[in-house]
């Protein structure tokens, strides 16, 4: 907080030029100057207009630019200070926040003290209230403390530098330390039963954002590692049933950070759900009939040239449902909801192995961006390698068209049966007739040693991130409007009534927002993001994705290699 008698510099009245602002800045600390030193100066001038010697001299003085920057630098150092009080007391407000919560069981308190001290970079400490014994916490995997080996979480603290521990608070432990130069001295009575590290090592994918700033729970924050959705991490301790250490990577740091436990993340997603205001919700589990009259589909036009007609949500539709519970409807009971509701993915380095089918590629993008076009094109580069899936549907065939060519064509029972029993990836109505990429039409494609190439909606997510399809999911991004408005200067955007028309600004805009939108719900889940910028450079992306994809290790689930149940 400010005291009473500061002003803004900038904003004060300037009527004396720069003198004026040299008084104010001197007010901001002490009251009254101002006024004494206004009249001195009025003085000075005085005397200097009455001729008297020497007043000249001081009155140079009291305006010469050096005093004033001076008084510049005092007033700096002042707020300096000022800021440095308020940081101290921040901490110490974030240390009184911990012993809050998470309520330790032994009503012990856990302070991360030591980190910032070179000589013990790495751990934490905590009281034993019940007791005034000082505590080693947690030893920080991969810092100073723990590559000693000479403390262990458990130890207890008897000394530092001499000076006896028990019963101080750990912000006085911190100040002892604070103060000390040189050589550390710190005397510790070892924990009699270290216990084993058996852990094995496991990595995971983070399902959602996490911020150890802005989580008052935490033991400490500067100890926390933040994440984003899908990054992997590699947990190396899970010795603390609530905060387990991490790594993430590529790692650049040795030193793993403090994340919260699948349990406690879980524990904080409820507690949010629950503060969040109701909002009453359709994602129930109805029977998957009552659902197809939500989605129209859209038929592609693109497929002219013998391309599988990809399935697409009507854009206008599409609009209003993205990130609705609409979608949710559609998969339940393994719908995408499941897996937004997750903390962290357990995953492990997959290598395609040349004899197995090789992945699905899945891309996914907002409609209009280019998704389509870039399947079109990388199929086009080379068919006997890549295909995408032949859809099902329930309209008769056209003369031309052939079962299991363009379609497979099927009655309406026989489709609701595959739909409940779930075989259908993406599926929905359209002018009455029912249309669906099934799970078995890209499995024939993978069987037949192509590389399967689909689009999909965020909802089929969940269908395609299988260990039967083991989807490589590519998110197509658009490029910012200005990009946008540049390279479609001479495309067509295909609109839900079978015709194409320029692109206009809104469209750009709506791809845009649609983009960022999709990429906030679903980033998690992508394992490569292209932009679609220039199609030849976007395109070249892709097959080198596509490669890649086949050709490199890469994280998956662990479910795919190692289904539940099996260790
Ligand atoms: N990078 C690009 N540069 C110029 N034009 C592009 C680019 N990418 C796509 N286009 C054009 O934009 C139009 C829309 O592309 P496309 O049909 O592939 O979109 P989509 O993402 O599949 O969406 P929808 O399913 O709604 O059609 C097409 O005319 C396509 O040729």
């Amino acid at each position: 907080m400010r005291p009473d008698v500061e002003t803004d510099p900038g904003s004060a009245p300037l009527e004396m030029g720069d003198k004026g602002m040299m008084l104010q800045v001197l007010a901001l600390h002490v009251p009254g100057l101002t006024q004494i030193l206004a009249h001195v100066i009025a003085e000075v001038r005085g005397s200097v207009n009455k001729d008297i010697n020497g007043a000249e001299l001081l009155y140079s003085l009291l305006n010469a630019p050096w005093l004033q920057s001076l008084l510049k630098v005092e007033s700096i150092l002042h707020t300096l200070i000022n800021s440095e009080l308020k940081v101290r007391v921040h901490h110490l407000l974030l240390s009184l926040q911990v012993y809050e919560f998470p309520k330790p069981s032994n009503e012990a308190r856990e302070l991360y003290a030591l980190l910032s001290h070179p000589h013990l970079q790495g751990a934490t400490i905590r009281r034993d209230d019940a007791t005034g014994e000082i505590y080693i916490a947690r030893v920080i995997h991969g810092g100073l403390a723990d590559r000693s080996g000479l403390l262990h979480a458990g130890d207890r603290l008897v000394e530092v530098n001499g000076q006896p521990v028990f019963g101080l608070e750990p912000e006085q432990i911190i100040q002892i330390l604070a103060h000390s130069h040189g050589t550390l001295m710190f005397k510790v009575v070892p924990i009699t039963d270290r216990p084993v590290n058996n852990q094995t090592m496991l990595y995971v994918r983070a399902m959602v954002d996490y911020n150890p700033h802005v989580d008052p729970s935490i033991p400490c924050a500067d100890a926390g590692m933040a994440f984003r959705k899908g990054d992997i991490l590699e947990i190396v301790d899970q010795s603390d049933t609530l905060w387990w250490q991490a790594v993430k990577l590529p790692s650049i740091s040795a030193c793993a950070g403090l994340i919260p436990s699948t349990s406690l993340l879980k524990r904080k997603q409820k507690e949010l759900w629950w503060s969040q205001p109701y909002h009453p919700y359709t994602c129930v589990k109805t029977c998957e009939y009552t659902v197809y009259a939500v989605i129209v589909l859209y038929v592609h036009l693109l497929n002219m040239s013998g391309f599988r007609r990809s399935l697409r949500l009507c854009r206008q539709r599409r609009g209003q449902a993205f990130g609705t519970s609409q979608f949710c409807t559609l998969r339940c009971p393994t719908s995408c909801y499941s897996s937004l509701a997750n903390t962290y993915e357990e995953v492990v380095q997959y290598q395609h192995h040349p004899e197995h089918p090789h992945r699905l590629i899945a891309l996914l993008g907002p409609s209009g961006v280019g998704v389509n076009e870039l399947r079109r094109r990388l199929i086009e580069i080379n068919p006997k390698v890549y295909q995408g899936a032949v859809p099902h549907t329930t309209r008769p065939p056209k003369c031309h068209e052939g079962s299991g060519r363009e379609y497979h064509f099927i009655s309406r029972e026989q489709f609701d049966t595959m739909v409940c029993n779930h075989r259908f990836i993406e599926f929905g109505e359209l002018r009455g007739h029912l249309y669906g990429t099934s799970v078995d039409a890209v499995k024939d494609v993978l069987a037949s040693g192509k590389i399967c190439v689909i689009d999909i909606e965020p909802y089929a997510l969940e269908s395609v991130r299988t260990a039967e399809l083991r989807a490589y999911v590519i998110f197509i991004k658009p490029p910012s409007v200005e990009q946008m408005k540049c390279t479609r200067m001479n495309s067509h955007i295909i609109t839900n009534c079978y015709t194409s028309r320029p692109f206009k600004d809104e469209d750009f805009q709506e791809i845009e927002d649609a983009g960022r939108n999709m990429e906030q719900h679903y980033c998690q889940f992508f394992d490569h993001v292209i932009v679609n910028d220039g199609l030849q450079a976007a395109c070249v992306q892709l097959l080198t994705a596509v490669r890649r994809a086949q050709a490199e290790p890469q994280w998956v689930p662990t479910a795919w290699i190692r289904p539940t149940g099996q260790s």
